[in-house]
C-alpha cells in the first residue's frame, strides 16, 4: 500500500454495515438482496443446524456448505472450488472465528460479496479484512490480508446469549488485548493491519472497548449464564465484536497476539479458545512492558472475576518446563510477528520470563483473593 520512503498515512478500515440486536439473523435475506446477491454460498459451522434449526434453509438461491473445523489452506481451497463451480455471488460465514475467517479467505480473492454472521462473540474476527490461517493440525500458519472488509456483519444477540458462556468470556479475553496492543503499536508508529498508522478513532474505540469490558463484563457473563440478553450483554457483545474489531485492525496488534500464536505450537493449548490464550498473552505483555503494578492487578483481578486464564495451568500448561516455554517464545518472536510492534526490541528469553512472571502473579493473586495466604517462605 505504501512505497518505501513515503510517510505513513493513517488508515481506518470498517465493514460496510454492522447490525446488532435480538433476532437480526432474520434479516439475512434482505441484506443479501440489498447487496444484489442471488446465489449465496452459506458456509456454516457444524453446530449451526442444532442451534438455529432450519432458520437459514429458506434463504433463496442458497447453497449450504458445512465448515470442516479448521481455517486451513486446504479448507479454503475446498470451499473456493464449490463456490466457483456453483457460480456463487456471495459468501455468508455463519459460526465462530474460524468459519468467518474461511468465508473471508474464499470471498475476497474471488471478488464475491461477503456477509458475516457470528453465532458466538468469542473473538473480534467478524469485522476485519483478514483471516488467520492455521495448519490442519491447528498450528498457526499465517495472516492473510484482504482489500475489503465484510459488506455486512449481522450479530444476533439472542443467538449469542444462548451459546455457552465460555465463548463470551473468551471474546472478552480477546477484547482485553486491543487497547494495550493498539497503544504499543501507536507508540512505535508501526503500520497496523489496516495498512497505515492508527487514527484517533481506532485508539479511542480500543480504549472504549477496555473500559466497557471492565465495567460490564461480569454482569454480561452472569446474564449469559441464564441465556438472558440484557443491556450489559449488548454492550459487551459490541465491545468484543465491533469495538475490539475496529480497534485492533486499525490500531495494531503487539505482544499479546504473538504470545497467543506462540502458544499454539504446544498441543496442550489446543483445547483452549483463542481469547483464553490471548488473555494470558495480555498479562505476559504487561510484564514484558514493565507496566505499573496497579495496571497488572486491575487486569488480573478482572480476569479472575470474569473467569479468564491468569496462569499457565489455566491453559493446559501445568508443570511446563523452560525448554517448552522457549519454543513458545521463539514462535512468538518469529519474523513478521506483531510482538515486534512493541516499542523496544523483544527476544525470546524476555518472553519466557514475562510468561513466568505472569504465571507467578496470576497464581499469587488468585490465592490472595481466595483468602489463602500463599506468601513465600523467608529466603534462606
Ligand atoms: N480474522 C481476524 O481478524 C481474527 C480475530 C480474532 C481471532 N481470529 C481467529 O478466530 C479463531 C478463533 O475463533 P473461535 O474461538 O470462535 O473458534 P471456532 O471458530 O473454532 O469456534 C469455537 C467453537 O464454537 C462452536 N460454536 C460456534 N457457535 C456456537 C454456538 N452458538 N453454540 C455452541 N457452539 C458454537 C464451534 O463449533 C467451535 O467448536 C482463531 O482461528 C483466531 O485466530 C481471527
Ligand atoms: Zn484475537
Amino acid at each position: 500500500m505504501r512505497s518505501e520512503g513515503e510517510p505513513l498515512a493513517a488508515v481506518f478500515a470498517a465493514p460496510g454495515k454492522y447490525v446488532q440486536g435480538r433476532g437480526v439473523m432474520g434479516r439475512l435475506e434482505e441484506v443479501l438482496g440489498r447487496l444484489g446477491c442471488e446465489k449465496p454460498l452459506i458456509l456454516s459451522d457444524p453446530v449451526v443446524p442444532e442451534i438455529l434449526g432450519g432458520a437459514l434453509d429458506g434463504v433463496s438461491g442458497a447453497t449450504h456448505v458445512e465448515f470442516r473445523g479448521e481455517c486451513s489452506p486446504e479448507e479454503i481451497e475446498r470451499v473456493s472450488q464449490i463456490a466457483s463451480e456453483g457460480g456463487a455471488d456471495a459468501i455468508v460465514g455463519v459460526g465462530g472465528g474460524k468459519t468467518m475467517d474461511t468465508a473471508k479467505a474464499v470471498a475476497n480473492p474471488a471478488g464475491l460479496s461477503l456477509v458475516i454472521v457470528p453465532t458466538i462473540a468469542s473473538t473480534d474476527a467478524p469485522t476485519s479484512a483478514l483471516s488467520v490461517v492455521y495448519e490442519e493440525d491447528g498450528t498457526f500458519k499465517e495472516y492473510r490480508f484482504f482489500e475489503r472488509n465484510p459488506d455486512a456483519v449481522l450479530v444476533d444477540t439472542e443467538v449469542i446469549a444462548r451459546a455457552p458462556v465460555r465463548f463470551l468470556v473468551a471474546g472478552i479475553g480477546d477484547g482485553l488485548a486491543t487497547h494495550f496492543e493498539a497503544e504499543a503499536s501507536a507508540r512505535t508508529r508501526r503500520q497496523a493491519m489496516a495498512g497505515g498508522a492508527p487514527t484517533l478513532a481506532a485508539l479511542t474505540l480500543a480504549r472504549l472497548c477496555y473500559d466497557t469490558l471492565l465495567e460490564h463484563g461480569v454482569a454480561a457473563r452472569l446474564a449469559v449464564e441464564r441465556d438472558a440478553v440484557t443491556p450489559a450483554v449488548e454492550k459487551v457483545v459490541e465491545a468484543n465484536t465491533l469495538l475490539s474489531g475496529l480497534g485492533f485492525e486499525s490500531g495494531g496488534l503487539a505482544a499479546a497476539h504473538s504470545i497467543h500464536n506462540g502458544l499454539t505450537v504446544l498441543e496442550e493449548t489446543h483445547h483452549y479458545w483463542h481469547g483464553e490464550k490471548v488473555a494470558f498473552g495480555v498479562v505476559s505483555m504487561l510484564m514484558l512492558e514493565e507496566r505499573p503494578a496497579e495496571v497488572i492487578e486491575e487486569v488480573v483481578d478482572f480476569c479472575l472475576e470474569v473467569g479468564l486464564p491468569v496462569a499457565l495451568e489455566d491453559i493446559g500448561l501445568e508443570g511446563i518446563d523452560r525448554e517448552d516455554l522457549k519454543r513458545v517464545a521463539e514462535a512468538a518472536c518469529a519474523e513478521g510477528e506483531t510482538i515486534h510492534n512493541e516499542p523496544f526490541e523483544v527476544y525470546p528469553e524476555m518472553v519466557v520470563d514475562a510468561m513466568l512472571a505472569a504465571d507467578a502473579f496470576g497464581r499469587r493473586r488468585r490465592a490472595e483473593l481466595k483468602g489463602e495466604a500463599n506468601l513465600p517462605q523467608v529466603a534462606r
